[in-house]
């Protein structure tokens, strides 16, 4: 399913988006397809990691899970099989890839993306790649369909919030603060300001990441987001349980529903 329709859903639904990322291979591949399956039975659109080794912008249980996944021999192109296997099961839960750059420099841009059409990738986000750097890039997702997701942070000035929304798709992805990936106790401040900010300039659904670890952080942005994203917090979940299969893939299932929960709280908000 494109990302768009998923929207138009859940605009008519009343309800947000709740976006899940988990890295593909971690612990394994076959674990990772299970816990996908899972994550997929509670969430909108899920983003799926591919493993790096060098992952800049990610906190420690990111960098953990990468390391975990690549030991167990995963690779982008078992990437791609897993995205193929999840959409016979999941077709209506939009899947995108959350990858470095070297990894689709590597493969070739046009190759990279015209595999992700062929295997139901419904987007792309590259966190190391600037939007200077991203007219090619740009050109061949929009000739495969696929949609190029940028990330905007609240050091952004507006001037490069213009740049990004004209060639951004799908949705745009709103730090919630400077800093890497991880889980945080509080919701940033800054982080409905930016969002505020960049729906100025663009009707694309805006979704926010980085540090949203509870059902409460998602209920509160999507008062003003399109959208909430958590990573780290069912990551951990992983990395907890390794020794522990079932209770891993019970624990993921049960907070993936919980935290969905919280994107459903504002048509009640609406209401009363
Ligand atoms: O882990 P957090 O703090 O919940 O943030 C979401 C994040 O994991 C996911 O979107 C992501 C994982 N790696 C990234 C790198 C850059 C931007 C975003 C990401």
């Amino acid at each position: 399913m494109r990302i768009e329709e998923k929207f138009k859903e859940l605009k008519e639904k009343g309800e947000k988006a709740f976006i899940a990322f988990y890295v593909g291979g971690d612990p394994s591949y076959e674990v990772s397809l299970e816990a996908l399956k899972r994550i997929c039975k509670y969430s909108d659109i899920v983003e799926i990691g591919i493993p790096f080794s060098d992952p800049v912008a990610d906190g420690l249980t990111i960098q953990k899970a990468d390391i975990r996944a690549l030991n167990a021999g995963m690779t982008p192109i078992k990437a791609f099989k897993l995205v193929e296997e999840l959409n016979k099961f999941y077709p209506d839960v939009p899947k995108v890839f959350l990858t470095y750059y070297n990894i689709i420099f590597k493969m070739g841009e046009e190759e990279f993306v015209k595999r992700c059409k062929e295997a139901g990738v419904a987007g792309i986000i590259v966190p190391d790649l600037p939007i200077e750097e991203a007219n090619s890039l740009h050109e061949i997702c929009e000739k495969y369909g696929v949609s190029l997701i940028f990330l905007v942070a609240p050091t952004t000035p507006d001037e490069r919030i213009k740049k990004i929304v004209e060639k951004g798709s799908g949705f745009i992805y709103v730090v919630s603060t400077t800093g890497i990936t991880g889980e945080r106790e509080k919701l940033a401040k800054e982080a409905k300001e930016t969002v505020e900010r960049v729906k100025r300039y663009t009707d694309l659904p805006v979704c926010v990441g980085f540090g949203i670890s509870k059902k409460e952080h998602v209920e509160e942005i999507c008062k003003v987001a399109d959208g909430a994203i958590v990573g780290s917090a069912i990551v951990k979940i992983v990395e907890k349980n390794l020794n522990d299969k079932e209770k891993m893939l019970k624990e993921i299932e049960d907070f993936v529903k919980e935290l969905k929960e919280g994107t459903k709280k504002k048509l009640l908000n609406k209401v009363s």
